[in-house]
């Protein structure tokens, strides 16, 4: 039974959080999806991954932040930390749905999640961090724009006591842990990935019931690398995961592999008929780039989005599944839905792409992948070399407070756009890295964004300068 009226929603405003939230739209369609498939974006979004998306959401949906026209723009212009917070509660503007779910794009679905949808708002699930407040990774909502209008002067007022929408909320439906304990979500629908060893006895008595896992904290599942021969997930740096995270990440990166990147092949097949701008290609040392021209800054009027895209400001009525210009190719297993009017003999396989013959650990085949034994499980973990991990600068750290003078409009945020390395043994994703002209490094000198670990770093600075007095 299908509910057009009803939809789980996420956000991602840059290419790196669109791999989450890619992995996550494919795995709710795992697990007979009965609601539409919605994604929130900023324009930061390059247009190959807005095709990409619309090939697994019903509707791709630009959002902008900066609206010169209301007072969102004024509230940007006193408190622009809140940028990522007032994005994710653009949601409340899907006033075409009746109820939605929103799940972060670092959360992944295991199993049907339907039932949510029998809770009213505001219900969400305890943080762990402070179970008195609930974590807006997973939350229940009713789309209403006087909510919405009064959640933004709400962050007006009183702005977010962590600077994101999380303390925003918590202090809008300031009495969830009191009023009504429906509205209090088990943890089995937003099972912190970074909490299960700290109360392992708890994981093993209920872990095996969980149902959407979130990878919260600066560590999410793309920072890592994947060995698709040996099925492992090789850790970056020296972050660290227990065994339990592991078989999440184990399960995150085979939906990646599998799901997710046939996409970027079929979007190379049918890139004659995309705008132009797209270059997607296999180098010779068997990496998968991908290159697109993004409309970065540009209002959602002035873009010009892919096929399938809606835009923030154009009329929201459409129940329509998103279209892309391209015909869906994906390569999935069979219990994966696809969205009406694909076809699922439009499937095809990905060649150039080279996946083992053998993955020596599939926790999708087994009966319950969160079931399983731990012992059991092949997945391990090893150090990956860490200078190729993603930069975590741009990862969102809800603690963390930026100084005023280094917050940026948002909407002028550079793009995160991605590297896709994929060989026979290893895929990773990376963050793009970009040549700056020297008028864009100066900027970033003039604004205090310098790269201490990376190209500014002193060593680097020395060197040039040795070169310079040789
Ligand atoms: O650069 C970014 C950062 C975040 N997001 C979106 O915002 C969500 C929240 O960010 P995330 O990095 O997942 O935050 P968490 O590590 O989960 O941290 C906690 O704190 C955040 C800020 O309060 C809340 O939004 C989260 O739900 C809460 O779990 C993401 O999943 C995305 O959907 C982006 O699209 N781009
Ligand atoms: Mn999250």
């Amino acid at each position: 039974m299908s509910v057009t009226d009803q939809a789980f929603v996420t956000l991602a405003t840059n290419d790196i959080y669109c791999q989450g939230a890619l992995v996550l739209g494919q795995s709710l369609r795992r697990h007979r999806l009965t609601r539409k498939l919605v994604v929130l974006i900023t324009p930061q979004v390059s247009s190959l991954l807005r095709v990409i998306l619309s090939k697994v959401f019903d509707e791709v949906i630009e959002v902008n932040l900066i609206d010169s026209a209301d007072y969102i723009h004024l509230a940007f212009l006193r408190r622009p930390e809140l940028g990522l917070t007032l994005t994710k509660l653009h949601c409340w503007t899907l006033t075409h749905y009746s109820k939605c779910v929103f799940l972060d794009a670092d959360t992944l679905v295991l199993s049907n999640v339907d039932e949510l949808f029998d809770r009213g708002e505001f219900s969400a699930a305890p943080d762990p961090g402070w179970p008195d407040c609930f974590n807006s990774g997973v939350f229940v909502f009713q789309p209403s724009l006087h909510t919405h209008k009064l959640l933004l002067q709400h962050a007006m007022e009183h702005g977010s006591f962590d600077g994101a929408d999380q303390g925003l909320l918590n202090s809008f439906f300031r009495n969830w842990s009191t009023a009504d304990i429906h509205k209090h979500l088990p943890f089995i629908y937003n099972l912190s990935s970074n909490t299960m060893y700290t109360y392992s006895p708890a994981f093993k008595q209920f872990g095996s019931s969980a149902k959407v896992v979130h990878f919260l904290g600066s560590t999410k599942p793309w920072n890592y690398k994947y060995n698709p021969q040996s099925g492992s997930v090789l850790e970056q740096g020296s972050a660290s995961s227990s065994q339990h995270q592991a078989v999440f990440l184990h399960l995150w990166w085979t939906i990646y592999q599998n799901n997710v990147l046939p996409l970027y092949k079929s979007a190379q097949a049918g890139k004659a008929h995309a705008s132009p701008g797209h270059r997607l290609c296999l180098s010779d040392v068997g990496a998968l780039c991908t290159d697109s021209v993004s409309g970065v800054g540009e209002p959602c009027a002035n873009s010009t989005p892919s096929a399938g895209v809606l835009c923030a400001n154009s009329p929201l009525g459409s129940n329509q599944p998103a279209q892309g210009l391209l015909e869906p190719t994906q390569m999935v297993d069979e219990t994966l839905s696809l969205p009406e009017g694909r076809r699922s003999e439009d499937m095809i396989d990905c060649p150039e792409i080279e996946t083992p013959a053998v993955i020596t650990c599939d926790p999708l085949s087994q009966p319950s992948p969160q079931l399983a034994d731990f012992t059991e499980t092949e997945t391990t973990l090893q150090p990956a070399n860490k200078v190729e991990s993603v930069p975590s600068e741009e990862t969102f750290e809800p603690s963390q407070e930026l100084p005023a003078e280094t917050i940026r409009d948002p909407s002028l945020q550079d793009a995160l756009e991605v590297d896709l390395a994929v060989s026979v043994s290893q895929i990773s994703i990376k963050e793009k890295v970009k040549e700056l002209s020297p008028e864009e490094e100066r900027r970033k000198w003039e604004e205090g964004r310098i790269d201490y670990m990376g190209k500014d770093a002193f060593a680097r600075i020395q060197e040039k300068l040795d070169r310079f007095l040789q």
